[in-house]
């Protein structure tokens, strides 16, 4: 038995011991150009279609605030990949290349025909017309990227590092950080799959997968934001518009080329869904300070209430360890510490005791990791429900900016 796994055991033991006692432009990066109208192909996933189409030129790159958990790109892959190349020149015909089959994939189109005595342009998984169908990929670098490999240490965006390993983390080595994040979110799984596997293709021997994980969301049920597997509205309280950019892009301090740019926080976040499945609905929505049915804050009765803690001190109502009383306690102190949620779940079958291997990949944007993230993160370390989760991966990457047109590349500015 590894050490995590011993960990995971006695952690169970202990909890089967007392569970049951218990729209604008293209330069916001990422606004609908195909639209939600009806579709023949609209799937019950949400009203999602082969058409959607987002912008790829831009200020920022799509995927951030690209309108999504709730109905749009219900589908995600998150990969991390470490570049094999060994001089700047091999890294900017990577850089070249990305950018070149994002570029594609994201617009949709007709593969080039090679003849049949050629291996084909394209897998055909989508068939002979690629749709765009609401892909987004969005390319991240980690700290490692800035090592002495490639001389680019003195450019290294501010607070970029390898990802902070905290109290109850389990970590993975497998895992966690690399020199490439990709994230790809698209309206449906084969989307997802063509697009990875092609990138995968046009990029071999310059990048090599570290690790890849697919995420999806449910639709709304019955109605609001989409469900976490432990079964509660998960994404309501994420600030939106003006406010959302204010939090995210780059801030002063960031290199020039960093500007339009953001830092990307990937958690890999295991559920313990059969220990939770033993927990009373009453104790699960203390632990979160929500309703499960509704989502509504414990002092309030619909979803979108916005919970006053100010008139409750002392936690009578919602508890003062709530997961959403300590990730925000709606100060004016804490509302700069604020960040950009997009996560999905993940499921990775049943691990070697048949328990369902399960979670959360919890994506979060912000313009300074440890202004918001990790000040978010050290508050909810003691929380009711990290008996119940267990963080084994991801890493911190800053977001590229956006690439501004058809003549521009991802990282244009850090390597030309
Ligand atoms: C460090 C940041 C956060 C981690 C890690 C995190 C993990 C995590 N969260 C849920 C489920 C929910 N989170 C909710 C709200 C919420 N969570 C964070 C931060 C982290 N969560 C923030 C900033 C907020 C918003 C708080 C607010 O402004 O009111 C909620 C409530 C609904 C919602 O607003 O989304 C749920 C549910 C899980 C399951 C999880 C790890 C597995
Ligand atoms: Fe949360």
């Amino acid at each position: 038995m590894t050490e995590h796994e011993a960990k995971d055991f006695s952690r169970r033991r202990f909890l089967w011991g007392t569970a049951a006692g218990a729209a604008t432009t293209a330069v916001t990066g990422g606004v609908l150009i195909g639209g939600a109208h009806a579709d023949a192909d609209a799937s019950d996933s949400g009203h999602v279609t082969t058409a959607d189409s987002y912008p790829f030129h831009g200020a920022h790159q799509a995927g951030i605030l690209t309108p999504a958990p709730g109905g749009k790109q219900p589908f995600s892959c998150l990969a991390a990949f470490d570049v094999t190349g060994a001089s700047k020149a091999d890294l900017i015909a990577l850089m070249k290349t990305l950018t070149e089959r994002a570029r594609y994939l994201t617009s949709g189109g007709a593969p080039a025909d090679l003849g049949v005595g050629q291996p084909p342009a394209d897998s055909d998984v989508l068939g002979p017309d690629v749709p765009a169908d609401g892909l987004t990929v969005t390319l991240g670098v980690g700290a490692s990227l800035f090592d002495d490999r490639f001389g680019l240490t003195a450019h290294k965006p501010a607070k970029l590092k390898p990802m902070t390993i905290f109290p109850n983390d389990s970590p993975e080595a497998a895992w966690m950080h690399g020199d490439l994040s990709l994230q790809l979110c698209a309206n449906h799984p084969d989307t997802i799959h063509h697009a990875i596997r092609d990138l995968a293709k046009h990029t071999r021997g310059a990048m090599q997968p570290r690790w890849k994980i697919e995420g999806y969301n449910s639709p709304p049920r019955p109605s609001g934001t989409p469900r976490n597997l432990l079964g509660f509205k998960d994404g309501t309280a994420n600030p939106t518009g003006g406010l959302a950019s204010d939090l995210v892009w780059s801030a002063a301090g960031e290199p020039a080329w960093a500007q339009g740019g953001t830092y990307q926080v990937i958690r890999l976040i295991r559920m313990l869904v059969e220990f939770w499945d033993r927990v009373s609905i009453s104790e699960q929505e203390n632990m979160f300070g929500r309703r499960r049915d509704s989502g509504a804050p414990l002092d309030g009765n619909n979803e979108n209430d916005n919970p006053n803690f100010a008139a409750d001190p002392q936690g009578n109502v919602i508890p003062l360890t709530s997961h959403i009383r300590l990730a925000n306690p709606r100060t004016a102190q804490t509302s700069d510490q604020r960040l950009i949620r997009r996560s999905y779940n993940y499921d990775l079958g049943l691990d070697q005791n048949g328990d369902i291997q399960a979670g959360h990949i919890f994506l979060a944007y912000n313009q300074d990791l440890e202004r918001q993230f990790e000040t978010v993160q050290k508050r909810l370390v003691g929380e009711p429900l990290i008996d119940y989760v267990q963080p084994f991966g991801g890493g911190y990457f800053y977001v590229l900016p956006g690439v501004a047109n058809a003549s521009d590349w991802y990282a244009s500015k850090l390597l030309a």
